[in-house]
C-alpha cells in the first residue's frame, strides 16, 4: 500500500523527486513567537546542524516576518498549514501556531520514506474541533494509557479531548463538588501539560446533573471546582447533563447556569476555550420538541457555548438530515458526540472494525466531532484514528483504506495479523440500541456459499471450503503471534482473553469443516471431529464465563455475528446428515438459549438476554428509560422451569409503587410476587424459590410514564 498521509490532506502535491535531508541546513524561524510549538517539534524531528549552509528550513505563522513570502500560498481557514519541501529548502507556514504545529507533523511522516519527497501540502481541518471524548460507563482509562492516546492524538491532529469518564467520582455526582486528591489533581496536571505539548486542548467536564440544586450554593461549588481545575491548568471546560432524571432536567436552569459560568468565568478569564454542555435530551429519539427543552437551550443559551448531540438516537451514523434537524433548533451548529467504538453496553465485545456510515457531505455542519471509544484505550486507536481521519477532510474519507492505515499505524510489523483479529471481531451482537455493524466481511460470500450448498444439497462447495479453512488456519495462527507479541505490549493486555476466543473460534472451524468433509464418508473421522467441536464449545464458554465477568455483559464473544454463528449452523446441519446416514442421535444442538425476552417499552424492547450456567440476565442500559404507562417486559423461557431467585435493580427506591412483577406457570394464571428490599437501596428481590414459571412479567401499573434505570433483573434456576 503505498505511503498516505494521515489526515488525509486537502491538497497533496508531489513532483517525481525527492531529496535527502542534509545535515547542514540554515534555519530560519521566530522561535519565541507562534510558532514555538511547531519549532520544538520539529527540534526533536532534525539532527544537529550545521548553520552554513545552501539548504534551508523555514517555520512561522502568518504575519511572522520569516515567511512572509509564502502569505498568499498560507489557507485562510484556522490550523491550516502550507508545507514545501524543495531542492534547497523546507517551509512550514501555518495560519496560526496549532497550524504550523501540525505542518510539522505532516513533515515528520514524510521523514520516515527512506528518501524525503519533493512535496507542496496546502491542509487544513474540515471540521473545527476534533477529537474523543472520554465520557463511557466502565473502568475509566489510566494515566498511562491517557498519556499515550494525547500523543496520539497530536500525530492525527485531533486537538480535542474531553476528560468526562462517568465512573470518575469526582467528575459526577455527589463528588462533583470536591477537588480531586491531591494523586488525581497532579496526574491531572500531568495530562494537561501533555495535552499542550501536542496541541490538544484539554477539556475537564463535570457531571452534576443527577443531584444539582438550582440555588447560589451549587452555583458556587460549580465555580469553586473550576477554578481549582483552572489552577491545574485546565484551560477548557464541559458542563453534561445526560443520563439524569429530576430536577436537574430543566433546559432553562440549565441554560442560566452555563449563561452564569459563561460570564463569571470563561469570560472572566479570558484565556478559557468556548463552554461546551451535553444536554439532557441528546438525541432525536428522546427529544421532545414540543416540550421545548432544545428550543429554550437554542433560544437562551450565549451564543459561544456549543451544544453536544449523538444524532438521531443515542447511537447512530450523522448525516445531513441529521444535521437539518438540530441545528435549527440549536440556533447553532451541533457539537457531535458520536458514540463510537464506545461499547459499554456490549462489554463482550471489542468493536475493531471501520469507522464507517457518517455522511461526507456535512463539512460545514458541524462544530465538532469528538468519539467516545471503548474502555479499551489501545484497542480504540484503530476507529479513532479513522476519526481523525474523517473529521479532518470528509470528502477524501475511505473507511475500508482508513481502517487498513489504522490497523498498521497501531502494530506496523503484525499488520497482517491485527488486521485478520480486527475483521471478525467488529459487529456489537445483539443490544439494547440495535446498532450493528459489518463483520467477516471478505470471508462471507464464501461462508454464505459454503453453508447454504451443505444445508440445501448436501454438497460441499470446495472452493468456499478451501477459502474458510485457509481464513481458519489464518486466524489460529494470527491468534497466537499477536498472543505473544511484544510491539504494543497494553494493546495486547486489553485484547488478550480476545485472542484466546478467537483462536478457539478458529479451530472449530476447522473442527466443523472437518465434519463435512467425513459426515456420510468415515464414521470414526467424524466422530473423532465431532468430539473436538463438542470439546471446543466447552472450551469456548469457559473462557466466555470466566473473564471479563462485569455484571452488564459479561464474558468474551468473539466472531459472533457471522463467523461463529455460520459454524454453529455448519455443525448442526453436519451432525443432522451423519445421524441419517448412520441412524445415530448425536446431539445437534451448538448452543442453546433457553430463554427470550420482549417488551413494548421502546428502550427495553431489543435489550439481550445472556445465560451462564443457571442464571439468566437480561442486559442493563446505561440510560434513564421512559416505561410508558401499563408498558411490560416479559421474560419467557422455553419450557415450564424452576426458579430459585430472582433481583430487579431500577434505580429508585420505590420501585414496588411503580412496577408489577408477575410469574406465570401456565401462561393463562399470572399471579403477582412482591419486591422485597434487598439492600435498603434500589435493589429487590421476588421470592420464588421453588416456584415453576414458564413467563415473567413486569408492568408499569402507575397510569403514567415513569423514568426509572434499568440495572439489573436477573434470575437462577434450581
Ligand atoms: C451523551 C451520551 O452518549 N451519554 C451517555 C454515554 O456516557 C454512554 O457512554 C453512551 C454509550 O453507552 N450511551 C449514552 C449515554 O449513556
Amino acid at each position: 500500500q503505498e505511503f498516505h498521509l494521515q489526515p488525509t490532506p486537502q491538497v497533496y502535491e508531489t513532483l517525481q523527486d525527492s531529496i535527502v535531508l542534509p545535515d547542514a541546513y540554515r534555519f530560519s524561524a521566530d522561535v519565541e513567537g507562534a510558532a514555538s510549538d511547531a519549532v520544538r517539534l520539529l527540534g526533536t524531528l532534525l539532527p544537529d546542524h550545521q548553520e552554513k549552509a545552501d539548504f534551508r528550513i523555514t517555520v512561522g505563522v502568518k504575519g511572522d516576518k520569516a515567511v512572509r513570502k509564502y502569505t498568499r500560498l498560507i489557507p485562510s481557514k484556522a490550523e491550516g498549514y502550507y508545507l514545501k519541501v524543495g531542492k534547497n529548502e523546507i517551509v512550514i507556514a501555518g495560519a496560526d501556531a496549532r497550524g504550523a504545529y501540525y505542518g510539522v507533523q505532516t513533515l515528520a511522516q514524510l521523514l520516515t520514506l527512506p528518501k524525503l519527497p519533493l512535496v507542496e501540502v496546502t491542509d487544513y481541518p474540515d471540521i473545527p474541533y476534533r477529537g474523543v471524548v472520554e465520557g463511557f460507563y466502565g473502568t475509566p482509562w489510566s494515566h498511562e494509557a491517557r498519556l499515550c492516546q494525547l500523543e496520539f492524538y497530536g500525530r492525527n491532529k485531533m486537538n480535542v479531548y474531553l476528560y468526562g469518564p462517568k465512573d470518575d467520582p469526582y467528575h459526577s455526582t455527589p463528588n462533583w463538588r470536591k477537588p480531586y486528591p491531591e494523586r488525581e489533581a497532579a496526574q491531572l496536571k500531568e495530562l494537561v501539560d501533555k495535552a499542550k505539548e501536542n496541541n490538544v486542548i484539554f477539556y475537564w467536564a463535570i457531571h452534576p446533573g443527577q443531584d444539582i440544586k438550582w440555588n447560589d450554593e451549587d452555583r458556587q461549588n460549580l465555580l469553586n471546582k473550576f477554578e481549582k481545575m483552572y489552577q491545574l491548568g485546565v484551560r477548557g471546560f464541559a458542563v453534561f447533563f445526560d443520563d439524569i432524571s429530576g430536577e436537574g432536567t430543566k433546559a432553562d436552569k440549565q441554560a442560566d447556569l452555563l449563561n452564569y459560568l459563561d460570564d463569571h468565568f470563561v469570560k472572566v478569564k479570558g484565556d478559557v476555550e468556548p463552554l461546551i454542555m451535553c444536554p439532557t435530551e441528546y438525541n432525536k429519539a428522546w427529544s421532545n420538541v414540543k416540550g421545548g427543552y432544545l428550543t429554550t437551550l437554542g433560544e437562551k443559551l450565549n451564543k459561544g457555548i456549543q451544544i453536544m448531540w449523538t444524532g438521531n438516537s443515542v447511537i447512530a451514523t450523522i448525516d445531513r438530515e441529521t444535521m437539518d434537524f438540530i441545528n435549527p433548533l440549536l440556533k447553532r451548529k451541533a457539537y457531535i458526540w458520536w458514540n463510537f467504538p464506545v461499547s459499554d453496553y456490549v462489554r463482550d465485545h471489542l468493536l475493531m472494525g471501520p469507522v464507517y456510515g457518517n455522511a461526507l457531505d456535512i463539512k460545514d455542519e458541524m462544530e465538532g466531532f469528538v468519539s467516545n471509544p471503548m474502555e479499551h484505550a489501545e484497542a480504540s486507536k484503530i476507529a479513532l484514528y479513522s476519526v481523525a481521519d474523517y473529521a479532518w477532510n470528509l470528502s477524501d474519507y475511505d473507511s475500508d483504506l482508513s481502517w487498513k492505515r489504522a490497523i498498521k499505524d497501531l502494530m506496523p510489523q503484525h499488520a497482517a495479523y491485527l488486521e485478520t483479529f480486527a475483521a471478525h471481531n467488529s459487529d456489537l451482537g445483539a443490544n439494547g440500541h440495535r446498532f450493528r455493524r459489518e463483520e467477516s466481511v471478505a470471508l462471507q460470500p464464501a461462508l454464505e456459499a459454503l453453508l447454504s450448498t451443505y444445508e440445501k444439497q448436501h454438497i460441499i462447495d470446495e472452493d468456499a471450503w478451501r477459502q474458510v479453512n485457509e481464513e481458519c488456519c489464518k486466524i489460529v495462527t494470527a491468534s497466537d503471534i499477536l498472543s505473544v507479541s511484544q510491539e504494543n505490549q497494553p494493546f495486547i493486555a486489553e485484547i488478550t482473553p480476545w485472542l484466546m476466543q478467537f483462536k478457539l473460534v478458529g479451530q472449530y472451524g476447522e473442527a466443523v469443516l472437518q465434519m463435512m468433509r467425513w459426515a456420510v464418508t468415515d464414521k470414526t473421522g467424524f466422530e473423532t471431529a465431532y468430539e473436538h467441536a463438542k470439546s471446543l464449545q466447552l472450551l469456548m464458554y469457559k473462557v466466555d464465563t470466566s473473564y471479563n465477568q462485569n455484571p452488564y455483559q459479561p464474558g468474551i464473544k468473539s466472531g459472533s455475528k457471522v463467523l461463529l454463528p455460520t459454524f454453529y449452523a455448519l455443525f448442526e446441519a453436519s451432525v443432522g446428515l451423519y445421524n441419517q446416514a448412520y441412524q445415530a442421535a448425536l446431539d445437534t444442538r451448538a448452543v442453546y438459549m433457553p430463554y427470550t425476552w420482549n417488551s413494548d417499552v421502546p428502550q427495553l424492547a431489543a435489550l439481550p438476554v445472556l445465560r451462564k450456567g443457571k442464571m439468566g440476565n437480561v442486559s442493563p442500559s446505561n440510560e434513564v428509560i421512559r416505561w410508558q404507562a401499563g408498558g411490560e417486559a416479559l421474560l419467557m423461557m422455553d419450557q415450564m422451569r424452576t426458579l430459585k431467585s430472582l433481583t430487579v435493580d431500577l434505580g429508585i427506591a420505590d420501585a414496588p409503587k411503580f412496577i408489577r412483577l408477575e410469574i406465570t406457570a401456565d401462561g393463562q394464571r399470572w399471579e403477582a410476587i412482591p419486591l422485597q428490599p434487598v439492600n435498603g437501596k434500589t435493589r429487590f428481590k421476588a421470592e420464588v424459590e421453588g416456584r415453576n414459571v414458564q413467563k415473567i412479567r413486569l408492568t408499569n401499573i402507575t397510569g403514567q410514564e415513569q423514568k426509572v434505570y434499568f440495572k439489573q433483573f436477573g434470575f437462577e434456576e434450581k
